[in-house]
């Protein structure tokens, strides 16, 4: 069932087949080759290998059996702190299978449990850590109380980069027989940053509606303006060709679907990549963020987004 996404499909089950993350892998082998560990925490935002590397990291250290070895637990099960103590017991009853001297617990979403319930974690951690190590899952370290954070070795994961993203992409759409254009792989990794598993979902969704993906069916079945088009709009509009720019932003939210918040966010990732003097870049983020907090409060989208771009216009002429 799980196979029908193809992040699950594709989820690495090697340290090879990890892309990026070099410093993180060597320091997970060096734990597998020395046979112990202490309790880890990997924390950073979603889709950036994590559950991926826990799950990695049990095969590498009991390989065919790394199941009976794992226990993988969701901290945000609202059965509380008991269940997870109750399944752990039950799990550290038995001695490990092969050769690591310990058995792995998986917490996921450590970060959403109350301090209460962090406290009494912490103590089932030092109950069991005679056979046991956990591997905590968090998004926000902040959410990790600090008795916790002083007993784990802690590993940060980030957005993974561009080249890894795309290289990644490249491998899944050549497996699945389907052509995909770098353009269209560009757009994915702005639509994502960093996130593989959005990344991964993004080009699944393309590859629905087409077997040759390029930028402008990436951005239909995203929901976002192609960004080539979305540039030429927006140099219209700068030249101040001010009617058809307005009318293709109108084409992109009537004919296209695409959300106004959405062609914001867009103009604003434009705006900033524009070659304009530096000093001017706060000003023009500051005029986007304006547009995006009044249609965010209920204000008329189209309209904020051709104010912005009137007041972006304005200001590049004074600034040239
Ligand atoms: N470094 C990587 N190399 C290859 N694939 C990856 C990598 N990181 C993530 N993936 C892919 O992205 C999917 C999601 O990653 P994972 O479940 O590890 O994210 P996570 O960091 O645990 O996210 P969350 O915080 O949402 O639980 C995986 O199924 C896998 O297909």
């Amino acid at each position: 069932m799980s196979e029908l996404f193809w992040f699950e499909k594709y989820r690495p089950r090697s340290f090879d087949e990890v892309v990026d993350l070099e410093e993180v892998k060597s320091r997970l082998r060096e734990f597998v080759k020395s046979g112990n560990m202490p309790h880890l925490l990997f924390y950073g935002p979603p889709g950036t290998g994590k559950t991926t590397m826990a799950l990695v990291l049990a095969r590498e250290l009991y390989g065919e059996y790394w199941r009976e070895n794992t226990l993988e637990l969701n901290a945000s099960d609202e059965r509380g702190i008991n269940v997870i103590r109750e399944r752990v017991k039950e799990f550290a009853r038995t001695a490990p299978v092969g050769k690591a001297p310990f058995k792995l617990v998986i917490l996921d979403e450590a970060d959403n449990m109350t301090s209460d319930a962090q406290q009494a974690l912490r103590r089932i951690m030092e109950i069991y850590a005679q056979n046991t190590r956990f591997i905590l899952l968090a998004n926000y370290i902040s959410g990790i109380i600090e008795p916790i954070q002083s007993r784990v070795v802690m590993i940060r994961f980030n957005p993974l980069p561009k080249e890894a993203v795309i290289s990644r992409l490249r491998y899944i759409a050549e497996n699945e027989g389907v052509k995909i254009s770098d353009d269209a792989l560009e757009t994915i990794y702005e639509f994502t940053q960093g996130d593989m598993r959005k990344a991964i979902n993004a080009l699944q969704i393309a590859a629905a509606t087409e077997k040759e993906i390029t930028e402008d069916v990436v951005a239909r079945a995203l929901g976002m303006v192609s960004p080539r088009l979305l540039r030429e709009t927006l140099q219209e509009a700068l030249k101040g060709n001010f009617s058809k720019a307005m009318t293709q932003i109108y084409g992109f939210v009537v004919d296209g679907g695409v959300g106004e918040l959405e062609i914001i966010r867009q103009i604003h990732r434009e705006v900033l990549r524009l070659d304009v003097p530096e000093y001017v870049k706060p000003e023009l983020a500051y005029i986007i963020a304006e547009a995006h907090y009044a249609t965010l409060r209920g204000a008329r989208g189209l309209t904020q987004i051709f104010g912005a771009l009137a007041k972006i216009r304005r200001l590049l002429k004074q600034a040239v």
